[in-house]
């Protein structure tokens, strides 16, 4: 049976690159925040859930770790530039720093959307910790007011990206690297 791996064209980041810079972030956030006035992560699902649970491990406070969900995808490479968003956190982030974990920052549309859903809830700050930033495909710049911060891991080229949580189409998100699939895997 022909393996996921030769799916792939071209691996961007190998498991070991993105374990080092996980944990390079981990510690940014671990030397940023005081243990007496920790953050919440809250990871947005699907994407995030790999990037989410390595970035946790390795961070050296005692944080609370939540989920909402968007989705702008669908099925295919193209943003609809409006995210489905479910925002039901169990967490109360009343009062918290609060840091989006995100797989990757693209056209920004869905970063804009949620940053102001958790405001709204109360948050002291919004901070970003996204795995890749596309700047080539940004539409939108997302705003992060007062002491929020933009933590990022690696700047991605202009390709459609999947593995280490990302997906084409709902799949390959299970890969343990970053890379480009072959163009007939795109159809
Ligand atoms: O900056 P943007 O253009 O908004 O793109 C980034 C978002 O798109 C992807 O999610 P998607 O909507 O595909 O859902 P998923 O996380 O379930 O894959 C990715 O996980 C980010 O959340
Ligand atoms: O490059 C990407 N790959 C997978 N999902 C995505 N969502 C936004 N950009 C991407
Ligand atoms: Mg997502």
């Amino acid at each position: 049976m022909a393996s996921l791996h030769s799916h792939i064209d071209r691996v961007l980041w190998t498991q070991d690159q993105i374990s080092s810079r996980v944990a390079e972030l981990a510690s940014e956030i671990s030397a940023d925040f005081e243990a007496s006035n920790s953050p919440v992560l809250v990871g947005v699902a699907t994407g995030a859930f790999l990037f989410l649970a390595d970035l946790a491990r390795n961070i050296d406070l005692p944080i609370s770790v939540d989920f909402v969900r968007a989705q702008s995808y669908g099925s295919g490479t193209l943003s609809s530039g409006v995210p489905k968003l479910s925002l039901d956190l169990k967490v109360d982030v009343n009062g918290r720093h609060v840091i989006l974990v995100e797989d990757i920052v693209d056209t920004g549309s869905t970063l804009s959307s949620l940053i102001p859903c958790l405001e709204s809830k109360g948050a002291s700050s919004v901070s970003v910790c996204s795995f890749l930033d596309k700047p080539a495909r940004r539409k939108v710049h997302f705003q992060l007011v007062g002491k929020g911060k933009f933590y990022r891991g690696f700047e991605c080229l202009d390709y459609f990206v999947v593995g280490y949580g990302m997906d084409f189409a709902e799949l390959y998100r299970n890969l343990p690297y970053v890379g480009v699939l072959k163009p007939e895997c795109y159809k």
